[in-house]
């Protein structure tokens, strides 16, 4: 590798793409590649810079995705690491899939992969709140999980940013009810839930900030534990991880989505109520953030050795 790694972020212009590269400004030893104007989108200008790159993030519509990985691939022994933004290749096998907190080992795992998939911010929220609980044993993989999230409307990328921006937007909306939301499929594969998840997101009329939340009657769990049971299965996972935190639930019973936002922090908690059994398990992030060019960066560092 030369003294600067060199990396190209096809789809720099966009949401994400813009987040990493304001993120890459602070990082000593990187050397940036770009392309402008008609360039942009132009297949053989974006596999020439390809070949002469270290790493290409992609941070582009899935199809689009697709079609710059078969371009990286063609170069044989030339072709960059990738590290993919997109939904295209999240549960695909021959990629490693994640954010590095995500079990033990994974950092080691993302840094020699040649291909990574960043998650979706969703899923971030989401896996972080219930691999550790599968794998603690506390919740069997086949527990009726309900995952609810609510996000800034920066989620949908430029054209949902420019409909909230020009019209305003709806002040709060529920979607994909048709239950088939594309980031289930990661969900299931990389939370290690075998039963199929029922995902509610939403979005609201502010820009950025997300929380994930996963209701639980506890006497349907095994051992029926407490909040401090299941507190102390996320703080025993995530120990020592300086992004993520386990925090005590907040006493007003209230959490807002912004107060991350800029960050790339991601926060957990469990609120409960021991006497009727019941607990709300709740992640907050910026989107932005760990769930997207935060996340990105600290994937970016892993595979370049930096
Ligand atoms: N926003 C978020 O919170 C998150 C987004 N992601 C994912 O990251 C990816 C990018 O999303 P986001 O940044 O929000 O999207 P945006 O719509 O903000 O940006 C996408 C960018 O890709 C460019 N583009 C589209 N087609 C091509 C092509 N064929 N060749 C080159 N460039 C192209 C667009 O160009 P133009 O400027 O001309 O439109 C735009 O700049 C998506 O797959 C998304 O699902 C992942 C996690 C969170
Ligand atoms: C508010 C909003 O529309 N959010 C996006 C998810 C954003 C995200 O996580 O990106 P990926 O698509 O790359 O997974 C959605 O639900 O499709």
């Amino acid at each position: 590798m030369a003294t600067s790694a060199r990396i190209f972020i096809d789809g720099e212009a966009g949401t994400t793409g813009l987040g990493i590269r304001d993120r890459l400004q602070n990082v000593a030893g990187i050397e940036l590649k770009s392309l402008t104007g008609d360039k942009r989108k132009d297949p053989e200008a974006r596999r020439a810079v390809m070949g002469d790159v270290d790493l290409v993030v992609l941070c582009l519509p899935d199809d689009a995705a697709r079609e710059s990985v078969a371009l990286a691939d063609s170069l044989g022994a030339r072709a960059p690491k990738i590290l993919d933004a997109s939904t295209a290749f999240r549960v695909a096998p021959d990629w490693v899939y994640g954010f590095p907190e995500m079990a033990r080992g994974h950092a080691e795992r993302i840094a020699a992969a040649r291909k990574v998939s960043n998650p979706g911010c969703y899923p971030t929220g989401g896996i972080a709140l219930l691999r550790p609980l599968v794998d603690a044993g506390v919740m069997p993989a086949d527990y009726p999980v309900t995952i609810n999230a609510v996000s800034g409307y920066s989620g949908g990328g430029k054209s949902m940013i420019e409909a909230h921006d020009k019209d305003g937007g709806p002040a709060f909306e529920l979607y994909a009810l048709g239950l088939a939301h594309k980031h289930v499929p990661e969900l299931m594969t990389f939370g290690k839930l075998t039963r199929r998840p029922i995902f509610v997101p939403s979005v609201g009329h502010f820009r950025q900030g997300m929380l994930v939340s996963v209701p639980l009657h506890l006497d349907t769990l095994p051992g029926k534990p407490k909040a401090a049971d299941l507190q102390a299965a996320l703080a025993a996972h995530f120990a020592g991880a300086a992004l993520v935190s386990v925090l005590d639930a907040e006493s007003s019973g209230k959490l807002e989505p912004e107060a991350l936002n800029n960050t790339d922090k991601l926060e957990l908690r469990v609120f409960a109520n021991d006497a009727v059994g019941q607990a709300v398990l709740v992640a907050r992030l910026d989107n932005l953030g760990k769930g997207a060019s935060g996340a990105a960066v600290q994937n970016i560092r892993l595979m370049l050795g930096l």
